[in-house]
């Protein structure tokens, strides 16, 4: 039996290569993904909106949450399309299916922002436009 185990010294400077292929990948996120940067803009958009409209500590916790959340699901579908088309770069139903559902979680995810930044602004907005 193979006695060798996972168990590695920690490295600082593996650590730090960790953070490098991250930004790495937001780098390739940023040049391929046009989806992305929309997101991206819009996200920054409503951080600025959000100091201008004084929004509490809950409110900017459910945003930058549902900030990140559509990110990480535009991520993960880019994961999933790049390994679809590394997998089976030829046209297949069943990639179809799989790249759909990936797409439809970024629809979700970005159904749901929309909710949230209208539960979080709209009546900050009226009650603006009211006075
Ligand atoms: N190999 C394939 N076989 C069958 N259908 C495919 C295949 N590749 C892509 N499609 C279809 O085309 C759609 C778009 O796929 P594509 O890989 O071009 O993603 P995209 O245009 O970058 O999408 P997104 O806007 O979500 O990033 C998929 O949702 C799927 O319906």
């Amino acid at each position: 039996m193979n006695q060798q185990t996972n168990k590695q010294r920690f490295s600082l400077r593996k650590r730090v290569s960790s953070f490098k292929y991250a930004v790495d990948g937001l780098k390739v996120l940023l040049a391929e993904e046009h989806n992305a940067r929309i997101h991206m803009v819009v996200a920054v958009l409503v951080v600025i909106f959000g100091f201008i409209m004084d929004i509490g500590y809950a409110e900017w916790g459910l945003l930058l949450f549902t900030i990140g959340f559509v990110l990480v699901a535009e991520i993960f579908n880019t994961c999933v399309e790049a390994v679809c088309d590394v997998l089976c770069p030829e046209k297949d139903i069943r990639i179809k299916k799989i790249k759909d559902l990936a797409a439809l979680a970024v629809l979700v995810a970005a159904v749901v922002a929309v909710a949230v930044g209208c539960l979080v602004f709209l009546p900050r907005l009226v009650s603006w436009l009211v006075c």
